[in-house]
């Protein structure tokens, strides 16, 4: 039997690419194709076991409160997921123990791994920088990919005792040393041209290491969401990142 899937945010960028891979999908049906200003309850009225997420981070909560409501499992690329967010989402998957939420920040094979490799150097490097380039229709800074790098490598270096490096830097135009992400320093590139690129800087006494992941094409995430959506009814409850479902 193949399960039914639901696409919010249908007309954009990822939206549009998740339609056409659970179209081409053998043991996925498409149900619903659901953009801003369509009716949500089609979701539920087409029958949908799963819906995926790839709105904006104004909207997805909202659209996430409905799922939980309605037994829909979700696979969700909106970025805009912080703490506070997946305590709220938690909250409402606590009352519905059958029901599966995987949140990525992002879905691309290459971007998980690099994020697991900053990750394993993140303790043996005191001085990390991460810098993500993106196009220039995104509406978030930093995207949710560095975002959620900066906080495992803030982590990963907290477990290990280790403070971060030393900068000289007094004097600074507003903004020249990045964000502040936990403890690691983010810089966001806006250009056209860009799809979704992140490096991963560490520095030690006479040596650097770069950690590089470039998505060139949007059909990058697919294989991600289309195994999200092939497992989240075998993941009860709230996953946060594509790595506990690869089992890196
Ligand atoms: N996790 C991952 O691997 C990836 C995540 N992303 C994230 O996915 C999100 C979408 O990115 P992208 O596709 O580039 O953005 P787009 O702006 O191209 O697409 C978003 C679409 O969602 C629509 N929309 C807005 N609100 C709702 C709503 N309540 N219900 C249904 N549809 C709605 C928008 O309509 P309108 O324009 O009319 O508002 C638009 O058509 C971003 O947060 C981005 O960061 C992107 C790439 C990969
Ligand atoms: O908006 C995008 O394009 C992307 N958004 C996600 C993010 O913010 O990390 C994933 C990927 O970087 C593309």
């Amino acid at each position: 039997m193949s399960i039914r899937v639901a696409v919010l945010g249908a007309r954009g960028r990822m939206g549009a690419q998740a339609v056409n891979a659970v179209e081409g999908a053998a043991d996925l049906e498409l149900v619903a194709a659901i953009d801003a200003g369509d009716r949500l309850l089609d979701v539920v009225d087409n029958g949908a076991d799963v819906l995926i997420d790839f709105t904006h981070p104004d909207a997805v909560m909202g659209n996430l409160e409905f799922a939980v409501e309605h037994g829909v499992h979700a696979v969700v690329g909106t970025t805009g997921m912080t703490q506070d967010r997946l305590e709220t989402l938690a909250g409402w998957l606590a009352d519905k123990p059958e029901l599966g939420v995987l949140i990525a920040p992002n879905f691309a094979l290459g971007a998980v791994l690099a994020m697991r490799f900053a990750e394993q150097a993140a303790r043996f490097y005191a001085s990390a920088e991460v810098i993500e380039l993106h196009h220039n229709r995104k509406a978030d800074a930093p995207s949710g990919t560095a975002g959620h790098t900066a906080r495992l490598i803030s982590k990963a270096r907290a477990e290990a005792g280790i403070e971060p490096g030393p900068d000289a830097t007094t004097s600074e135009v507003d903004g020249a040393r990045g964000a502040l992400v936990g403890d690691v320093r983010v810089h966001s590139v806006r250009l056209p041209g860009l799809i979704a690129h992140e490096e991963i800087l560490f520095g030690a006494e006479g040596e650097t290491l770069t950690i590089r992941h470039d998505s060139m094409d949007r059909s990058s995430f697919m294989p991600g969401v289309l195994l999200g959506v092939r497992s989240i009814a075998k993941r009860p409850g709230l996953t946060v990142g594509l790595e506990n479902v690869l089992e890196l």
